[in-house]
């Protein structure tokens, strides 16, 4: 068998060496004619693949190690016959916790405390539960939409439009669809970006045109009571400098890049290249997963818990690093392409793990450990 994969997949050599021959290219680089004696196709989000990329050549397996799956043609790929898998959930949890460091940094900034916001979620799947689960615990107070759920009869859902009327914090977490009746392309548009309360902090960690980036700058400039962090951009790789320059928080579509929840999406094709082949798995994530290590705070039991939970997640997870590291990239290239510096970025990226992978040591104070492990942590 022949493979052909996104050099960026970690541990591409230790789950596929053994399935037959691997070549790596540079997602962005991948070519019909790289695959034109290749069984299988593994990327990342940046390979657009279609059935144009595929034609003529035997692949008959697309992985995709990622949760979204917009840059696949999924149903031009099934009616070529071609089988599709994708890594749901795989990095949701890295997700959760970019959205918690956004809401301790924009917390800090205005002087609200985020545990009194009412957090909007919309989209409340693999990453949207979570995240509302994660907050529900630590007694944040959550508006759900999700009108593909309310429509198969689930309940404790309102409409967008009514729940931005009730919220201080929106959080996007839908699909980028651009049809049917809940189309997410510019999802939240110029009337809708009108209607956001005063001091709204607008989170976006899902895909770039969900939110209209040319009516968000003519927001910004006039309402600068609204703070916006956007890890994912409009014309990704590119990215607007003077949008940037008017966000609270900017980073390059990392929010999801924990190691753990990469290597998770590798396992999932893995085991799904298995499936497609008649095998059974034989390599587990867990063997071959790197070890984590102790988070190594210094506490006592009167330390108060509030700090030290937000103390830890800043030691798992801090979005003011990932700020501060894009825009010193990005701000000098205004008025220039931003593609191989955003793709840099992204490739180097540092070695983050997940709250459950760091252990906090010693946690026996008033209320600690409780409120440790609402947030994830192992205590
Ligand atoms: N920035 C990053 O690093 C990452 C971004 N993502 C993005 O986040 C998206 C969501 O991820 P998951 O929660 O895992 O996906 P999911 O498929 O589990 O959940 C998406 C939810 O959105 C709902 N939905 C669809 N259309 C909607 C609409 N118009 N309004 C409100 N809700 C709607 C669906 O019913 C579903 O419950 C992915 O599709 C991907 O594009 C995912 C992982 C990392
Ligand atoms: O899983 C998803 O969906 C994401 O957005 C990933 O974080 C995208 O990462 P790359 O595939 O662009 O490395």
């Amino acid at each position: 068998m022949h493979i052909v994969a996104d050099e960026n997949i970690p541990l591409l050599q230790a789950f596929f060496t053994d399935q037959g021959r691997l070549t790596t290219l540079p997602g962005r680089s991948i070519r019909r004619e790289h695959l034109l004696d290749a069984d299988a196709l593994l990327v990342r989000s940046v390979t657009r693949v279609d059935p144009a990329l595929l034609e003529g050549t035997p692949v008959q397996f697309v992985g995709t190690c990622t949760i979204g799956t917009d840059h696949l043609d999924l149903p031009g790929l099934a009616e070529a016959g071609i089988q599709v898998a994708s890594a749901p959930g795989c990095n949701a949890r890295g997700v959760v916790e970019y959205v918690l460091s956004c809401l301790l940094t924009l917390s800090e900034r205005t002087g609200l405390p985020w545990r009194e916001r009412r957090v909007g979620i919309v989209g409340v799947g693999e990453v949207g539960s979570r995240l509302a689960a994660t907050l529900g615990a630590l007694g944040v107070e959550c508006v759900l939409c999700d009108p593909p759920r309310a429509a198969r009869g689930e309940a404790g859902f309102v409409d967008l439009d009514a729940l931005l009327t009730q919220v201080d914090v929106v959080s996007c977490h839908v699909p980028l669809t651009r049809n049917g009746p809940d189309a997410t392309w510019h999802l939240i548009d110029a009337p809708r970006l009108m209607a956001l309360q005063h001091g709204t902090w607008l989170i976006n960690s899902s895909r770039g045109p969900v939110i209209d980036n040319h009516a968000l700058s003519v927001l910004l400039a006039e309402r600068p009571d609204v703070q916006v962090a956007l890890d994912v951009w409009e014309l990704e790789p590119q990215v607007d400098t003077a949008l940037l320059k008017l966000c609270a928080l900017g980073t390059p579509h990392i929010a999801g890049y924990s190691l753990d929840g990469k290597l998770r999406g590798t396992e999932l094709i893995y085991q799904a290249l298995c499936r497609h082949r008649g095998e059974q798995p034989r390599l587990t994530l867990q063997a071959l997963a790197p070890e984590a290590g102790c988070a190594q705070l210094q506490f006592s039991a009167e330390t108060p818990a509030q700090w030290l939970l937000e103390k830890a997640l800043r030691q798992v997870y801090d979005v003011r690093d990932d700020d501060a590291r894009f825009r010193a990239v990005m701000m000098p290239l205004a008025g220039q392409s931003t593609g191989a510096a955003f793709d840099a970025l992204r490739k180097e990226y540092p070695l983050r793990r997940e709250c459950p992978q760091v252990r906090i040591l010693q946690a026996d104070g008033e209320g600690q450990a409780a409120l440790l492990a609402a947030a994830g942590f192992s205590v």
